[in-house]
């Protein structure tokens, strides 16, 4: 009997968080939103078939998600194994010819068809492509000291609003192409970020394996304005793959991007927590 009345309770409770979504349902109905899926925030199958989850009931309520995954851990085992040095320099891979084929191999291959099958086997339709991809990223090189590094120089979006307009989710592999032809490695977040400016995306997610941006005595910023970040970037608190983050969140705000947030992927839910509920699960940075 006991037990009777406290799986009503919990029932209750669902209830009225589902209730309580309505407003959000409402604010995001059509809207595009632009979800960064670090490969450090991938962990788990069941990590990664609850964010799938996720992604089709956005798609279910009217959302338009667009995913972007990275997948830097897989490409570091991967160059392992084939016995190819790597070096990051401020959170880019430096990238030569032998490196790039294989980050193209990991992360169009590999990567992509997991995310895009996690998404389907919850009943959504995804379609895996690259920056490459009818042209959608074309990149200059970033610095010439990091090799085949790219920066995303024009997005065009033809392909993505086509695959919305038919409801299906892109997913897609942050690989771009220079003017010359020359296949280009790009940080899964500064291609986010671009592709995010170009859709004029109303949020940005950015989806990592840490609580948020921390300060110099660790705790999260739940929010964060443009001086802050960069004096935290000049102190040397914000390093490594969180500097490619916040430079891609202010980076898509100039273009446009409504608020972009960087959170913890590893949170059950994390994308429904940040969009349908008062709880946010990192740090926002917003425009102005
Ligand atoms: N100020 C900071 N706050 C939080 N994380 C930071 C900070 N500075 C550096 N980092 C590092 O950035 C990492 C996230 O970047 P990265 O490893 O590239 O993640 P992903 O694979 O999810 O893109 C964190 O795991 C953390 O080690
Ligand atoms: C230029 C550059 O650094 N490219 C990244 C692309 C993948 C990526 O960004 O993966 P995460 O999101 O998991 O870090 C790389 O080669 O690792």
């Amino acid at each position: 009997m006991k037990k009777q009345m406290s799986q009503t309770r919990d029932w209750i409770a669902t209830a009225k968080t589902l209730s309580e979504a309505l407003p959000y349902l409402q604010r995001y109905e059509g809207a595009t939103i632009v979800i960064k899926l670090g490969g450090h925030a991938m962990g788990s199958d069941e990590a990664m078939e609850e964010f799938a989850r996720d992604i089709v009931l956005m798609r279910q309520v009217g959302v338009h998600p667009v995913i972007v995954h990275g997948g830097g851990p897989m490409i570091n085992s991967m160059l392992k194994r084939l016995d190819i040095q790597s070096e990051f320099v401020g959170g880019k891979r430096v990238t030569d010819a032998a490196t790039v084929e294989v980050v193209e191999m990991v992360l169009s291959g590999l990567i992509n068809k997991r995310v895009v099958q996690a998404i389907n086997d919850q009943g959504g339709r995804a379609v895996g492509i690259s920056g490459k991809d009818a042209g959608l990223m074309i990149c200059r090189q970033d610095d010439p000291s990091l090799g085949l590094v790219g920066t995303p120089e024009t997005i065009d979006t033809r392909l993505l609003e086509t695959l919305t307009t038919a409801e299906l989710i892109p997913v897609i592999a942050p690989l771009g192409v220079s003017r010359e032809g020359q296949t280009m490695n790009v940080n899964g977040d500064t291609a986010a970020g671009a592709i995010a400016g170009a859709l004029q995306a109303r949020r940005l997610l950015l989806l990592t394996d840490v609580a948020g941006v921390k300060n110099a005595a660790g705790d999260v910023m739940t929010e964060l304005t443009a001086s802050q970040i960069r004096e935290m970037t000049e102190e040397g608190v914000i390093a490594g793959g969180m500097i490619p983050k916040t430079e891609t969140a202010l980076d898509a705000l100039a273009r446009g991007v409504r608020a972009a947030v960087i959170l913890d992927g590893r949170v059950p839910n994390a994308c429904l927590l940040e969009l349908f509920t008062d709880h946010g699960v990192g740090s926002m940075i917003r425009r102005g």
